[in-house]
Formats: structure tokens, sequence, C-alpha cells
């Protein structure tokens, strides 16, 4: 299979904890009482890119923004089991929720610029922080802006309204902007589903970048880009994991047939 990227290949079922970025037990959510994800169990693998895939509806979204509690802002909500992070289980009650939102970053579909500067956009999260240091602000605005491949395109306009960049400089500049605060796992919720195909294949070549320093997890409809980008891949469905294993095995030789079905489009 065409791969954008090779990577060595880790077996899940052997991952140590120096391996793992997250460890999902058991995890089930209901919204609105209804029963949404149902016993989750995966080894996220640290620095590498895992993707989520499925028909729509089938949980992505929900398993996605659990990594980092963005799922509490849904009022009717409710889970049971544990996501570990580091080992460390999130749902403790003295975790420090904003905290965890900067170490567990998240990207959406549709990008989110703040009306405000684009250096302003990115050093946002830091000025939060009680950051003022100008040059330090400068050097973490540049960093992040070069590592997620736009500085080149804004270095000369940094004052200007963020709102009149394009789609895929939005985009680019709010990975940047979770960029500033060095997560550790980085969540990407579609991030491409808004863009054109060239675009599209920088932010591929940007989140490859990123797995030298960040976990990511994206969560994309596009089959294509699933197998071109991700080391791993799971595959839900009405809320059960189904099958998760390395992208090559998973999309050449899945083990399931609802796995199967979902890949060759017979269904979803
Ligand atoms: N606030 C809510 N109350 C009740 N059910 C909800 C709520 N939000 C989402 N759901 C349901 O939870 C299930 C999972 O939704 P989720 O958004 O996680 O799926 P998804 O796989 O990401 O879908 P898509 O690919 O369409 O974005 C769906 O059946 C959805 O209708």
């Amino acid at each position: 299979m065409l791969k954008l990227f090779e990577t060595e290949t880790l077996s899940l079922d052997d991952l140590t904890d120096e391996q793992t970025a997250i460890k999902v037990q058991d995890f089930s959510v209901w919204l609105n009482d209804s029963l949404v994800l149902n016993k989750i169990n995966m080894c996220i693998p640290k620095n590498k890119i895992t993707a989520m895939i499925g028909q729509s509806g089938c949980g992505k979204s929900t398993l996605l923004s659990s990594l980092n509690r963005m799922n509490e802002l849904n009022q009717k909500y409710a889970f049971s089991g544990e996501v570990l992070l580091d080992g460390r289980d999130i749902y403790n009650k003295k975790e420090n929720v904003a905290k965890l939102r900067t170490t567990v970053g998240m990207v959406f579909q549709r990008p989110n610029p703040f009306p405000m500067s684009i250096y302003e956009n990115v050093c946002f999260g830091l000025r939060i922080q009680g950051k003022t240091e100008r040059r330090m602000l400068d050097d973490i605005v540049e960093r992040s802006l070069r590592n997620a491949a736009l500085w080149d395109e804004v270095k000369d306009r940094l004052f200007d309204s963020a709102l009149l960049l394009s789609g895929g400089q939005q985009q680019r500049l709010v990975i940047a902007r979770a960029l500033a605060l060095k997560p550790e796992v980085l969540l990407l919720d579609e991030p491409t589903s808004a863009l054109d195909p060239l675009t599209t294949l920088h932010i591929e070549e940007l989140i490859n970048q990123l797995k030298k320093t960040t976990t990511v997890i994206i969560v994309t409809h596009n089959m294509q880009q699933a197998a071109r980008v991700s080391d791993y891949a799971a595959f839900l469905h009405q809320g059960e994991l189904i099958e998760y294993s390395d992208s090559d095995s998973l999309f050449t030789m899945p083990d399931k047939k609802q796995t199967e079905d979902y890949i060759t489009g017979r269904y979803g």
C-alpha cells in the first residue's frame, strides 16, 4: 500500500508504559441517557499517528473529545471506565482540566481563529498562563508558526487579523495555537474536511512532522487519508471498537468483516 511516510511499527499488544501515551480502559459514554461508546479498550502509542474511522454517528468524535474531557461541555454526559494519560486517570477528581486541555490539545473540523491578530492567536493560551515577556512570546510564536508550516506565509503580517487568512492558513494557525502550548497529544477532528486537496496534503505533511514531538490522534472520514497518514487505525461501529491495529494490516488485511465492508465502501 502507498504510504505517505514510513515508520517503525510497534505491536499494540506489547506496548510498554513508556511507549503508551493514552490507555483507554472499559470506557463507556452515555449522552442524554443513550449509550454512545461501549466499553472501549485501547492503548494509543506515543509519538505515532492513530486514526479513528467509522461511519457517521459511530462515536469517533465522542471518543476523541473524551481524551481531554472536552466532552464534559455536553451537559447530559455520563461515563464509566478510565482514560489514563501517562498512567494518570484524567477523570480523577483533582485533575486540573484547563491544564489537561493544554497537554492534550484539540483542533476542530472548522478552523476557529479568534477575531484578533495572527500573533495574538498563537500566544492566546500563553497569555492566559500569565506569560507576558515579549521576547519569549516572539520566539514561541515564530517556532509554533514554523512547526505549523505557516511562518513563511505570515511572517510579514503577524499583526493583521487572523480572519483574513485562507481556510487552509486558518487551520494551520489553529494548529500553531495548540502547538504553542507544547501539547503531548494533539487531537484532530477531521482537520482537512473543509480544505482543498493541495492544502490537505500540506496538513498531512505537517501532521507527520508533528509526531517527532507529539502523539497525534485524528478522526477522519477520508479512508485514503487515514491509510496515508496513520501508523495505527481504530474502526468503530455503533459505539463499539471493532478493530484496532497497525494501519497497514487494518487497511489491507482487516480481521473483521465489518471493517472490510467499511473500508471497501460497502457501507458508511
Ligand atoms: N448531545 C447529544 N445527545 C444525544 N446523543 C448525542 C449527542 N451528541 C451526539 N450524540 C449521538 O452520539 C453518537 C455518536 O456521535 P459522534 O459525534 O461521536 O459520532 P461520529 O462518529 O463522530 O459522527 P460524525 O462522523 O458524523 O461526526 C451519535 O449517534 C450521535 O447522534
